[in-house]
């Protein structure tokens, strides 16, 4: 079941099209990343998604349902630009958001403030950034959601609270619970995420499992020969991006998908060895990225 569905949403802020045309589907029990840029339109789907502005055109299924003030309750949002009452402590902050959705029940907040090493008796305004943060992420999961929105929620948090908080989202998603967050640190995506989106400019340029899209994406290999081998030799096979001249000896190749036809072909000359460069989700944003800018 799609927990998140939208069709052909666009948002425009005057002339800046801010997103076109997304098509975004996000099922129940995942952790999906949002991937992109500065500007790719990140922040404006979230928003988009929670309902505080509203599309230029196209349209937001959650649950099945349009948006109403009863699925309100049942989503959970970090912003990313987090706004805290500074002389309130985390306690108060947690009541005041509790009361605002009529959930008094601290129990799940208190557990993980715990967590995430986060002080609920400290006045938000002595708070360093990092547990500002904590505190934010606590009142997102705190009214115990079914879908949680997350605007670049590793931000400012130390390496153990973001294990904890990774640990936590896979224990909240096994639980039944459903997450979307955004980020453009993708070490962060490609450790929680199931699956990954990446915009770029306002679109969805692709949308797929972090393993399927390692499958696909663009690698390395850099073949040895024992007498000079001209790269030429390897241009034409199929999955070949490009052939590179390293040495007389020595040929890299780019390529993507099955490997078979080119180890085939390289086979044929003398061989001494074969060194393989696994893409990352690194490589394959950075990839899409250039494709996407060879285009403009
Ligand atoms: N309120 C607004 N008024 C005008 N333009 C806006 C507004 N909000 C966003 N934009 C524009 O829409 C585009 C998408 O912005 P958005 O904040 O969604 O990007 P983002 O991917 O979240 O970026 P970042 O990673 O920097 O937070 C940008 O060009 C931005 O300048």
């Amino acid at each position: 079941m799609n927990v998140i569905s939208t069709r052909q949403l666009t948002k425009r802020y005057g002339r800046t099209v801010a997103l076109r045309n997304l098509n975004l589907e996000v099922h129940a029990g995942e952790v999906y990343g949002l991937l992109g840029p500065n500007g790719a339109g990140k922040t404006t789907t979230l928003r988009l998604l929670i309902d505080v502005i509203r599309p230029t055109s196209g349209s937001i299924t959650l649950f099945g349902e349009p948006m109403s003030p009863r699925l309100r309750g049942r989503i959970g949002y970090l912003p990313g630009d987090l706004v805290l009452y500074d002389r309130l402590t985390g306690a108060d902050y947690l009541r005041f958001c509790g009361a605002m959705r009529s959930h008094t029940d601290l129990g799940e907040a208190v557990r993980l403030a715990k967590r995430l090493d986060l002080d609920l008796d400290r006045e938000a305004g002595e708070l360093s950034k990092g547990n500002r943060q904590k505190l934010g992420i606590v009142q997102a999961f705190g009214h115990r959601p079914d879908l949680v929105v997350l605007d670049e929620p590793a931000s400012g948090l130390d390496p153990l609270a973001q294990r904890e908080f990774h640990a936590y989202l896979r224990e909240y998603v096994d639980g039944g619970g459903t997450v979307l967050f955004s980020s453009h640190v993708l070490s962060e995506v490609e450790q929680v995420a199931d699956r990954v989106g990446i915009l770029l400019a306002g679109s969805l340029v692709v949308q797929d499992t972090v393993a399927s899209l390692k499958a696909n994406a663009v690698r390395e290999l850099t073949f040895t020969f024992a007498e000079d081998v001209s790269a030429a030799s390897f241009s034409g096979i199929p999955g070949v991006r490009d052939a590179v001249q390293a040495s007389g000896t020595e040929v890299r190749c780019r390529v993507s998908g099955a490997v078979g036809e080119l180890v085939r072909a390289a086979a044929r000359f003398p061989l001494v060895n074969v060194t393989s460069h696994e893409p990352d989700l690194e490589d394959i944003f950075v990839h899409y990225t250039e494709e996407r800018g060879d285009d403009d």
